[in-house]
């Protein structure tokens, strides 16, 4: 990537994501899912409710609602990706060796 390039607020919502891992500051929503009594089940339950708000605002034909619901469900799979010790630079590479 070219160094002068402006971020992408993905890596830099992936860097939070990161941080908060790191540090689990309190009041923070990603530290209550990465630190939530249910463990890993946390984050897969919001990412099915999230993928289920998704297909139902397509359904309604709600644009803004599913861009909403788009960015809910990028974000809980980018917390799901950094619980595994997965970046996005391997989701960047995963979805790069099929392009084209
Ligand atoms: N992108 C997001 C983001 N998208 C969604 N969410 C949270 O995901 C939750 C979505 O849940 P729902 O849609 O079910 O709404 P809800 O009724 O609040 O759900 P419950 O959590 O109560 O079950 C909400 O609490 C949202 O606040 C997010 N929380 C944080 N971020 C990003 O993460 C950064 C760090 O946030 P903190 O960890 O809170 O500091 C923020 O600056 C944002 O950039």
């Amino acid at each position: 990537m070219d160094a002068d390039a402006p971020a992408d607020v993905l890596d830099d919502l992936f860097a939070t994501i990161e941080s908060r891992k790191a540090d689990l500051p309190e009041g923070s929503y990603t530290t209550s899912l990465f630190t939530h009594e249910k463990g890993e089940n946390a984050v897969l339950e919001k990412l099915g409710e999230e993928g289920t708000e998704v297909v139902l605002a397509a359904k309604d034909d709600d644009d803004e609602e599913l861009l909403a619901e788009s960015a809910d469900l990028v974000y809980h799979l980018l917390v799901l990706l950094a619980s595994k010790d997965l970046t996005i630079d391997d989701l960047r590479d995963e979805l790069a060796a099929r392009f084209g």
